[in-house]
C-alpha cells in the first residue's frame, strides 16, 4: 500500500503515559500504530506565527509533523469558526452558532495554511487521509496548490439534516467545497443521507447510494464507523484491575454498585439529562438510596469556547443540588470529576463497574461507549446504557439498554433495568456487543477507508 499521510488539527501525544481525551486522536494513533506513516496537525500551543516552528518527532513507525497557531487563528479558526459555528450545527445546536465573517476568514486561511504544509510533505504516492470538521475546504485548497494525490476527508462528528446545515452561513460553499475530495466517510448511514440530501435539494448535485456528482465531478462516500481494539483494551483492562486507582475507587465505594460515565465536557454529551435520569432513579427507586454510586470523570474542553463555561457552571449547581438532597453520613450519590485519566485506568474503572451509561444528544461515535463493552470480564459483564443518539447505537442496539435522553424516567427505568439484570442476559448482551465490536474493529475501519480511498470504483 501507498505512504499514508493523515492530517488532523489534533494531533494525539506519542509520548508514553501523557493522556489525549479525544476519540479521535485516539482512534487516529491507535489506527496508524500498525501500518505507520505520517501524522500532520496542530501541535496544540499557540505561538507567535501558525505553522512556525514546525518540528517533527519519530516514534517507532509513525512520524508526527506539528505547528502552532498563531493567536489570531486559535481565536477564529479553531474557537471560532471550527468550535463556535460547525461543531453546535453539526450537533444540531442551531441556537448555540456565534458567527463572525473574522472567523470564516480565519477558517480559510488555516485550511490553506495546512494545505502549504501538505504540499512540503507529500509525495506523489502518498494517501492523504484528512480528518473532521475542521477541514472542509482543504482538499480545494490542495487542489489549487496542484497536489493530484488521492484526498479522503473522514468526518468524526454527525453530518446535520439540511435545514440545520443551512443554518451554517456560507454553507454551500463549503459544501460545494467539500466534493473536492475524492471519498468522504461518515460514521453512519444516516449521516451519509444527510449530506446527500443537502447536495441533492441545496446544491441541485446527483446522487447514488455511493457517489455525489456536481459539475461532472464525482465525490464517492461511504459509511465507516470507527472502532476500538477490543483485544488490547480488555487486556489493559484485565492488566490494570488491582491497580492502585482501581483500589482507591473501590475502597470510595464500599462494595456499592457502580454506575460510570466518561465524556469530555462537552453540551453534545447530555451530562445535565444524565444527572437528572440518576436522581429519578433515587427519587423512584429508594432501594438504590445508599446502595449505588456514580462516577461522572468530565476533564474540561475547549473551556474558551461560547458555551462551555456555562455547561460547567450548570453541571456543578445540579451534582451539587443532587447530592445536597441525596448524600447521607456514608455516601455520596455522585462523585462528579473534572480531570482526565489515563487509558488503562479507565479500561480498568469500566472493568470495575456494573453499568456504563452514555446519554449523548448528538455523537458522531461515541468510542467510550464501544470501550465500555470491550473493558468487561465475560463471565460478569457490566452492562451498556445507549443514547440512540450517538453513532454507536446503530451498531450496539441489539445488546446495550437503548435510551432517549430527553425521556428521564425511561433512563430511569433503564438505570434499574442494568443494575438488576442477571448474570445469563448481561453475557448473552455482551456476547452480542463484542461480536461486533470484533468485526468492526478499528483495523476495518482504517482498512476500508484507506482502500477505498486508494482503489476508485471503474469510471470513479
Ligand atoms: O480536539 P478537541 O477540540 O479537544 O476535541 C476532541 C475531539 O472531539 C471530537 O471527537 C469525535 O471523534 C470521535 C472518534 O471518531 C467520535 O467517537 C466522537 O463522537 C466525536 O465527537 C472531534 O470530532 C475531534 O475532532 C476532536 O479532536
Ligand atoms: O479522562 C479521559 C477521558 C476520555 N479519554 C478517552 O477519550 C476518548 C473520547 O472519545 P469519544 O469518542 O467517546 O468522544 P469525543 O471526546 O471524541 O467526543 C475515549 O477514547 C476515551 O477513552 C481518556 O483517555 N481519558
Amino acid at each position: 500500500m501507498a505512504r499514508i499521510l493523515i492530517v488532523s488539527n489534533r494531533v494525539a501525544p506519542i509520548t508514553e503515559g501523557q493522556v489525549s481525551t479525544g476519540g479521535l486522536a485516539v482512534g487516529v494513533l491507535d489506527a496508524l500504530k500498525k501500518t505507520g506513516g505520517i501524522w500532520m496537525g496542530w501541535n496544540g500551543s499557540v505561538g507567535s506565527k501558525s505553522g512556525d516552528p514546525c518540528s517533527q518527532d519519530e516514534n517507532g513507525n509513525i512520524s508526527q509533523i506539528t505547528w502552532p497557531l498563531s493567536q489570531r487563528d486559535y481565536d477564529t479558526f479553531y474557537r471560532g469558526f471550527a468550535n463556535g459555528v460547525l461543531w453546535p450545527a453539526f450537533h444540531f445546536r442551531s441556537d448555540l452558532i456565534h458567527f463572525r465573517d473574522e472567523d470564516y476568514e480565519g477558517y480559510r486561511r488555516v485550511n490553506r495554511l495546512f494545505a502549504e504544509q501538505i504540499q512540503r510533505v507529500a509525495k506523489p504516492d502518498d494517501l492523504i487521509w484528512i480528518h473532521d470538521y475542521h477541514f472542509l475546504p482543504l482538499a480545494q485548497y490542495c487542489r489549487e496548490l496542484g497536489l493530484k494525490n488521492r484526498l479522503g476527508l473522514f468526518l468524526h462528528i454527525p453530518f446535520p439534516s439540511p435545514p440545520i446545515f443551512r443554518t451554517i452561513p456560507n454553507n454551500d460553499a463549503l459544501a460545494r467545497d467539500m466534493l473536492a475530495y475524492d471519498l468522504v466517510g461518515l460514521q453512519t448511514a444516516g449521516d451519509r443521507r444527510a449530506l446527500h440530501d443537502y447536495c441533492e435539494r441545496c446544491l441541485g448535485a446527483s446522487s447514488t447510494d455511493g457517489a455525489i456528482t456536481l459539475d461532472g465531478k464525482v465525490t464517492r462516500t461511504g459509511v465507516y464507523p470507527i472502532g476500538v481494539c477490543p483485544e488490547d483494551i480488555q487486556h489493559l483492562a484485565q492488566e490494570h484491575k488491582n491497580s492502585r486507582e482501581v483500589v482507591k475507587l473501590k475502597s470510595g465505594l464500599q462494595h456499592r454498585r457502580l454506575i460510570i460515565s466518561v465524556d469530555r465536557l462537552d453540551y453534545s454529551k447530555g451530562l445535565i439529562e444524565r444527572f437528572r435520569g440518576f436522581e429519578r432513579l433515587l427519587d423512584t427507586r429508594p432501594r438504590f438510596r445508599g446502595a449505588v454510586s456514580f462516577v461522572q470523570i468530565a476533564p474540561p474542553s475547549r473551556t474558551d469556547v461560547h458555551g462551555y463555561r456555562s455547561l460547567r457552571q450548570m453541571l456543578e449547581q445540579t451534582s451539587g443540588r443532587i447530592n445536597a438532597r441525596w448524600t447521607e453520613l456514608s455516601w455520596t450519590p455522585i462523585r462528579y470529576m473534572n480531570r482526565s485519566f489515563d487509558r488503562p485506568t479507565l479500561m480498568s474503572f469500566f472493568r470495575a463497574s456494573q453499568v456504563g451509561l452514555v446519554t449523548s444528544l448528538r455523537d458522531g461515535m461515541n468510542l467510550v461507549a464501544k470501550e465500555y463493552v470491550a473493558a468487561q470480564s465475560e463471565d460478569d459483564p457490566g452492562v451498556l446504557v445507549l443514547s440512540e443518539f450517538a453513532g454507536a447505537a446503530d451498531e450496539l442496539a441489539e445488546g446495550a439498554l437503548i435510551i432517549n435522553p430527553h425521556d428521564t424516567s425511561s433512563m430511569s427505568k433503564a438505570l434499574q433495568a442494568a443494575l438488576d439484570m442477571h448474570a445469563a442476559e448481561r453475557r448473552q448482551r455482551h456476547q452480542t456487543m463484542m461480536q461486533v465490536l470484533k468485526k468492526n474493529d478499528l483495523i476495518a475501519w482504517r482498512e476500508r477507508f484507506l482502500s477505498d480511498l486508494e482503489n476508485p470504483p471503474s469510471g470513479g
